[in-house]
C-alpha cells in the first residue's frame, strides 16, 4: 500500500496565495499522475490569521503543523499590519511556528539555472554553474533574544533593544548540519560572523572550530559577515556551504538570491531534529508591491515543494521531475516579470504554472 504524505499548506499574505495556488496544482498533478497519496490541509498564518483570529498563528494551526509530515508556507506580512504590536504582527506568526517546531536549520540553496545566467545582475561568468548552500540558524539569535522591546527613558528619549544570544549547543547543532552537508558536496564550510566586534560572534567562531574537528575531510574557513556579503557579489563561486546565524543568514540569503536572477527563484527548507517537523518556504516575502496582480514568480515556492518531496517525503524522482520541468520552462524562454530578459516571453504567475505542468507531463513520458 502506498504511504500517505501529510502536508499543511499555509499560503499567508500578499502574493502567498497566488504562488501557492501553482504549487497546489503540482501536488494535485503528482497525486493524479504518479500514484501518490497526499493528505492536504490548508490554514491561515500571518496577517490573514490576525484578521480572522486576532493572532498571527492560532493554536489550532500550530497543533496541525505538529501533526503533519511537512508544512509548505507562502509568505507573511504587509503594510496593512504595520501598526500592530510586534507579538501579533504577521512576522511573529512565522517566527513562532519556526520556534515551536524547533526548526533550527534553514537550508537556502542558491543555484543559478543555466538559462537564467544572463538574468543575474552579475556577469554571466560569475554565476554560471553557481551552487551555494546557505545554512542559516533559524530559532536563536537576535530575532529571539531577551531582553527586547522599546522603552522610554527618564529623559523622555526612547530606546530600542534586541539581544543577540547563542549557546554552545545551538552553535554545535547548526554547525553539524553544515559540515554534514559539505561532506556530501564540495567539502568546504565558510562560517560567517562578526567576532571582531561581538562576543556572540567570537563564541560562534570558537564553537564552529570545535565541531570542525569531527570533520577532517571538510575545509573550514572563517569570514567576517560583512566581507562575506561583499565576497558573495565579487566571486560567489568561491563558496560551497556558508553557515551563519539567524540575522546574517537572513541578509546573506537575500544577497545570494540576486545571483540566481531573482528572490522569486530561491527556495528553502527549515528542518529540525531528525524525525521532527519540517517546513518548506520560499526565501522571499509577501511582495506587497506586486500582490494581487498575478505576476509573481511561483518558482521559489514550487522549488520549495520539490525540497519537501526530496527531504521529507523521500520522493527524489518526483523532486527531480519538478526541478527538471522548471529548467525546461526557463530553457524554453518563459519568464515572469522579475526574471524577464530581452527576447523572452513575459508570462503571468498562472501561465508559468501551466508551463511547468506541461513540462512535467512531457518528462513523465
Ligand atoms: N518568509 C516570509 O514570510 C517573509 C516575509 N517578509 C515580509 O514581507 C513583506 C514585504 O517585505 P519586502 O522587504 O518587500 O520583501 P519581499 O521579499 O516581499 O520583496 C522584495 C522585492 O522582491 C520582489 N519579489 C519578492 N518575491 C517575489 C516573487 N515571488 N516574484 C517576483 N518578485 C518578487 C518584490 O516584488 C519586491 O520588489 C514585509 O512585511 C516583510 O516582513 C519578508 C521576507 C520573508
Ligand atoms: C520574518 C522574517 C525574519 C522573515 C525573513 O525575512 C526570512 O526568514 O527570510
Ligand atoms: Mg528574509
Amino acid at each position: 500500500m502506498s504511504k500517505t504524505h501529510s502536508l499543511l499548506i499555509l499560503p499567508g499574505d500578499g502574493i502567498g496565495p497566488e504562488i501557492m495556488a501553482q504549487a497546489r496544482r503540482i501536488i494535485d498533478w503528482l497525486a493524479d499522475n504518479r500514484g501518490l497519496e497526499f493528505d492536504i490541509s490548508e490554514d491561515l498564518v500571518g496577517g490573514c490569521a490576525y484578521d480572522a483570529h486576532g493572532v498571527p498563528l492560532a493554536d489550532e494551526t500550530l497543533a496541525k503543523a505538529r501533526e503533519v509530515d511537512a508544512v509548505l508556507l507562502g509568505a507573511v506580512g504587509g503594510p496593512k499590519w504595520t501598526g500592530v504590536d510586534y507579538d501579533r504582527r504577521p512576522e511573529a506568526g512565522l517566527l513562532k511556528i519556526r520556534k515551536e517546531l524547533e526548526l533550527f536549520a534553514n537550508l537556502r540553496p542558491a543555484m543559478c539555472f543555466e538559462p537564467l545566467v544572463d538574468a543575474s545582475s552579475l556577469k554571466p561568468e560569475l554565476v554560471s554553474g553557481l551552487d551555494i548552500m546557505i545554512v542559516r540558524e533559524l530559532v536563536g539569535g537576535i530575532y529571539f533574544g531577551e531582553p527586547r522591546g522599546i522603552e522610554t527613558l527618564p529623559s523622555g528619549e526612547r530606546r530600542g533593544v534586541n539581544t543577540q544570544v547563542y549557546t554552545t549547543s545551538e552553535i554545535h547543532r547548526i554547525a553539524h548540519v553544515a559540515f554534514d552537508l559539505a561532506g556530501k558536496r564540495r567539502g568546504k564550510v565558510t562560517s560567517a560572523e562578526k567576532c571582531n566586534v561581538m562576543e556572540s560572534g567570537l563564541l560562534w567562531r570558537e564553537e564552529v572550530e570545535v565541531v570542525s574537528k569531527d570533520y577532517p575531510n571538510v575545509e573550514l574557513e572563517h569570514m567576517l559577515a560583512d566581507n562575506c556579503g561583499m565576497q558573495l557579489v565579487r566571486a560567489p563561486k568561491q563558496f560551497d556551504v556558508i553557515v551563519t546565524d539567524n540575522l546574517f543568514g537572513d541578509l546573506l540569503s537575500d544577497v545570494a538570491a540576486m545571483l540566481t536572477g531573482s528572490l522569486g527563484m530561491l527556495p528553502s527548507a527549515s528542518l529540525g531534529v531528525k524525525g521532527g517537523g519540517a517546513m518548506y518556504e520560499p526565501v522571499h516575502g509577501s511582495a506587497p508591491d506586486i500582490a494581487g496582480q498575478g505576476i509573481a514568480n511561483p518558482i521559489a515556492t514550487i522549488l520549495s515543494l520539490a525540497m519537501a518531496l526530496r527531504y521529507t517525503f523521500e520522493l527524489g524522482e518526483e523532486a527531480d521531475l519538478v526541478e527538471n520541468a522548471v529548467n525546461a520552462v526557463l530553457e524554453g524562454g518563459m519568464r515572469t516579470a522579475d526574471i524577464m530578459q530581452p527576447g523572452k516571453a513575459k508570462v503571468s504567475t498562472s501561465v508559468m504554472g501551466d508551463a511547468i505542468l506541461r513540462e512535467m507531463e512531457k518528462l513523465n513520458g
